[in-house]
C-alpha cells in the first residue's frame, strides 16, 4: 500500500503528525508538500493528489487543510476519486468498508492530532467490503460516466 499525501497551510502540522504515523508503521508514502508555512491554495494540492491516486490505482491519498471540506470538495471533482471527510474512526472505517473511499480528508482545525492518528489507522486497516456496496460504487461510477 502507499499513501499520497498533501495539505495547504492549515494543515501542515497535522500533515507532518500524520507522516509520522506512517513512518512508525512503515507504510510507503510519497509527500506533496508544501514545504513552507506561506499561504497557498488548497485546490492546487487537493488535484496533486487527486490525478497521483486516478494514475496509481490501489494507492491512497489524504489531504489535510483546516477544514478538510475545500480538500475533500476538490478532489471529488475528479473522476475515479471517492474522498471521504471524516471526523471519527467510525466514519473512517464505514468509507472504506462501504464506499471504497480512496481519499482521506482531514481538517486540522476540527480534530487534534490522536484522533486524527486513529482516523488515518482506521482508513488504512479496512477493507472495502464488496458485495452489496459494490453495486452502490458501481452506481457513482456510472454517475460520473454521465458527467462530461
Ligand atoms: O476547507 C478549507 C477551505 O474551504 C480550508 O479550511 C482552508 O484551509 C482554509 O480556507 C484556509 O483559510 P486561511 O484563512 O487562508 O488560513
Amino acid at each position: 500500500m502507499k499513501v499520497i499525501l498533501a495539505s495547504d497551510h492549515a494543515g501542515i502540522e497535522l500533515r507532518q503528525e500524520l507522516v509520522a504515523l506512517l513512518k512508525e508503521r512503515g507504510t510507503e508514502f510519497q509527500d506533496l508538500g508544501p514545504q513552507t508555512r506561506e499561504s497557498v491554495d488548497y485546490p492546487d494540492f487537493a488535484s496533486r493528489v487527486a490525478q497521483q491516486v486516478v494514475s496509481e490505482p490501489g494507492t491512497l491519498g489524504v489531504l489535510v487543510c483546516g477544514t478538510g471540506i475545500g480538500m475533500s470538495i476538490v478532489a471529488n471533482k475528479h473522476r475515479g476519486i471517492r474522498a471521504a471527510l471524516c471526523t471519527s474512526e467510525f466514519e473512517a472505517r464505514m468509507t472504506r468498508a462501504h464506499n471504497d473511499a480512496n481519499v482521506l480528508c482531514l481538517g486540522q482545525r476540527v480534530v487534534g492530532a490522536g484522533v486524527a492518528r486513529g482516523i488515518l489507522e482506521a482508513f488504512l486497516s479496512t477493507a472495502f467490503e464488496g458485495g452489496r456496496h459494490e453495486k452502490r460504487v458501481q452506481k457513482i461510477r456510472d454517475v460520473e460516466a454521465q458527467q462530461r
